[in-house]
């Protein structure tokens, strides 16, 4: 089905809505509107994609249920269209119909637009900007079990990247060789790193490579920098050059604050396979997902924010009350509920539950941001190949970490004849530039304007700024956290902070194994499929449900 059916068919479902991006504000208000309180001078404003905290708070927390009547009943309701919500309501439903089983399952989605994280919007022209830079890893091995790869159209970047390194005029390429052989030569000859780092390289591709990603996840745990430098040997040149700018770009975080398992992790994913792009963005595989949710019957309701979950205790059934206030007040009444929200409001959607109040103690995960300058320009783009440009010069203290030109890699990404630039800016940048888009736009570009020199003259004058992101909560921290990076199955969706949940609660997100793609669909499969045990009445640790 096409992207614009699929929402049209979702609007007519629920309520309408005037807005288009429903709670996303803008950084320097609460206006919908891109260039609402922005900075005088500038055009476009900054686009904090922050929703509002929908859960009620303390005070509230105590308040006796709205839900007298008039609630809603479902078998299985699931909190949050996020990857992971989606993939429970998959799993749950697949798994009910192969039992040959009828059961109601309603997913309740805080915004307008599904996907949580993962999503994509198209400019009126027929750009596709992510919402923040993201690639889709095809070796994922949770997500090639849900996906069809196909219908996403994939087109893969080059293996590598090219790094802009100080006193070079041209882009220096890191290449692999053990994939492409041809480019043994490059890669000797390539001044990031020095022979030894490359021969040192080696090992810790084969490590990556012949090891299972259980073997990968059982390694001692450190923080990156010391994993790269005393584990495997690298220099602080190849460290500083390559390794810092690459991983700092996926990972929003210093090295020293990076967990090496998923430094591991991340880096077999990079070796086994190719990183891509679908060919109608990030959004893609949001909507297949949702596609397919829908095709099983799961019923799905947006602007539907949850504020509340309660036990019914005191009853003598095991029912779940969850209230939902946005335009509207609705409420749900099920016997199993899986939270699928990010951890932060899991945490406090739990903890309003009675007897869980001591969760709120707990403090927060760290969550890590990011932010994403796109231009939009005719005519060819300044690298010639689809590949990753980096910053090899951190300590110049520039916003750019590191450029792609998706469209370069999937033409879907730009209207014939024209290309788009993706200009990730980690944390550090968008609070130095918070208030001051204009001048953040014009750093983008002179920092550009020096790593393509041929370009520069258009970079300046003729690419056209299409959008500022700015993701405040783009992953949670997983190293020395209280939630570390889990594999293998993922955390127990019945178990959350080291606390049993009551009878007929499941948690998920990517919070619960990885934060990236994969974690996402790990743990909602594992939830969907622990609900639907409950829900089937088939004991959750031995049943195994029929194939
Ligand atoms: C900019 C960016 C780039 C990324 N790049 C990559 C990448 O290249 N590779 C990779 O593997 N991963 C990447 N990630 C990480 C990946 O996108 C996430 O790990 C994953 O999408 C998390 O999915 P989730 O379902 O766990 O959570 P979410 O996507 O956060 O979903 C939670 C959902 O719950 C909803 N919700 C919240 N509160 C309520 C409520 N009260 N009631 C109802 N609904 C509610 C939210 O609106 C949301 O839709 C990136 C993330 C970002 C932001």
């Amino acid at each position: 089905m096409h992207t614009k059916e699929l929402s049209n068919k979702r609007i007519a479902k629920t309520r309408t809505s005037t807005t288009t991006t429903a709670f996303a504000f803008n950084w320097f208000g609460l206006g919908n509107n891109d260039s609402e309180g922005a900075d005088q001078n500038s055009s476009i404003g900054i686009t904090n994609t922050q929703q509002k905290d929908f859960v009620s708070s303390d005070w509230l927390s105590n308040l006796p249920s709205f839900a007298t009547k008039g609630s809603e009943s479902a078998d299985i309701v699931i909190i949050g269209g996020g990857v992971s919500g989606l993939s429970a309501a998959i799993t749950a439903a697949e798994a009910i119909n192969k039992n040959q089983q009828k059961k109601n399952i309603i997913l309740l989605e805080a915004n307008e637009k599904l996907g949580g994280r993962v999503t994509s919007e198209k400019t009126d022209d027929g750009f596709v900007l992510d919402v923040g830079f993201a690639v889709f890893i095809e070796e994922y091995p949770e997500v090639k079990k849900i996906l069809d790869y196909d219908a996403l159209e994939l087109k893969q970047f080059l293996p590598g990247a090219k790094v802009k390194l100080k006193g070079r005029k041209e882009l220096a390429r890191v290449s692999d060789p053990l994939r492409n052989p041809l480019d043994i030569v490059d890669s000797v000859l390539s001044p990031i790193g020095s022979l030894l780092d490359k021969v040192k390289v080696l090992p810790l591709v084969l490590n990556v490579r012949l090891s299972s990603i259980e073997a990968l996840f059982s390694e001692e745990e450190t923080d990156t920098e010391t994993a790269l430098i005393e584990r495997w040997g690298f220099s602080d040149n190849f460290t500083n050059t390559f390794l810092k700018p690459f991983l700092e770009g996926i990972f929003l975080t210093p090295l020293s604050q990076q967990s090496s398992r998923m430094f591991s992790f991340v880096f077999k994913m990079f070796s086994d396979g190719s990183a891509a792009l679908p060919k109608g963005g990030m959004i893609a595989v949001t909507n297949q997902l949702v596609e397919k949710a829908e095709s099983l019957g799961v019923q799905i309701i947006t602007e539907m924010p949850v504020t509340r979950v309660l036990t019914s205790g005191g009853k003598d059934n095991d029912n779940i009350i969850i209230e939902c206030k946005g335009d509207t007040q609705r409420c749900f009444e099920t016997s199993s509920v899986v939270v699928a929200t990010d951890g932060r409001i899991a945490k406090k959607i739990i903890g309003n539950v009675k007897g869980f109040e001591s969760l709120k103690d707990i403090p927060d995960q760290p969550q890590l941001s990011v932010g994403c300058v796109y231009y939009a320009f005719e005519g060819k783009a300044p690298v010639k190949e689809p590949i990753l440009v980096l910053n090899g010069m951190t300590e110049d203290n520039e916003p750019v970490n590191n450029v792609c030109f998706p469209s370069m890699v999937n033409e879907g990404y730009a209207p014939e004849g024209y290309n788009l630039c993706s200009v990730t800016i980690l944390s550090e940048a968008m609070t130095l530039y918070k208030n001051r888009p204009d001048e953040l736009d014009q750093a983008v570009r002179r920092q550009l304007g020096c790593w393509f020199l041929d370009y520069q003259s258009d970079i300046m004058d003729k690419w056209e700024l299409k959008k500022i992101f700015y993701v405040p909560k783009a992953q949670p921290s997983q190293y020395n956290g209280p939630f570390p990076a889990s594999f293998n199955g993922a955390r127990s969706s019945t178990n959350f902070f080291g606390k049993e949940l009551p009878k007929g609660f499941f948690v998920c997100g990517d919070h619960m194994a990885t934060a990236t793609l994969n974690g996402a669909v790990e743990s909602g499969v594992r939830a969907g499929t622990d609900v639907a045990r409950a829900a089937l009445s088939i004991p959750i640790q031995n049943a195994v449900l029929a194939e």
